[in-house]
């Protein structure tokens, strides 16, 4: 995995949060995103090589709200970029992590992604990433 791609916080509500992370990384959100397979709206800021993401639910069955449901606003992933996602969640497979989903998923900001189920990484949710290239 080349590096961490960026880390997913889960908040109630984004529009308060982004004005919150504004003033914690002195640098404006530049781009907001809805990805509704996820039921999730985000938004991005870039701190150096990596990012954070913000997340709110859009609806009660999204993984964000049941999460705030249980553990309050927080970290919630941690994502790492990949080359070759279908390499990569090949490899984990084999190596007897748990994949939660068969295929990579439609990401925010480009991306093509696939997490890996947190009861196998020390109770930490990893996402797996992969830019999207248009030809
Ligand atoms: C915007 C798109 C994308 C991007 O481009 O960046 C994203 O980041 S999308 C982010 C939101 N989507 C996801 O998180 C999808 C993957 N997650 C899941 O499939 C589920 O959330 C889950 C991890 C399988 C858990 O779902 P489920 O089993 O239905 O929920 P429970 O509430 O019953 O939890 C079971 C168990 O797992 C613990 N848990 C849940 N979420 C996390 C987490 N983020 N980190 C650590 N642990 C987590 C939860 O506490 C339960 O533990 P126990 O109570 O001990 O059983
Ligand atoms: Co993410």
């Amino acid at each position: 995995m080349n590096k961490i791609e960026h880390i997913g916080i889960a908040v109630k509500d984004l529009n308060t949060s982004i004005d919150l992370y504004q003033k914690l990384l002195n640098t404006d959100c530049y781009k907001t995103e809805q990805v509704t397979t996820e039921f999730v709206n985000t938004a991005f800021f870039k701190t150096g090589e990596n990012k954070v993401e913000l997340l709110q639910a859009t609806s009660p069955e999204s993984a964000i709200a049941k999460f705030i449901e249980k553990k309050g606003e927080g970290i919630h992933h941690i994502a790492f970029l990949v080359d070759d996602i279908l390499a990569e969640m090949e490899r984990l497979h084999n190596e007897g992590f748990v994949l939660l989903s068969d295929s990579p998923k439609k990401g925010a900001d480009n991306k093509m992604v696939c997490f890996v189920h947190p009861k196998d990484t020390n109770g930490v949710l990893i996402e797996i990433c992969q830019e999207i290239k248009w030809l």
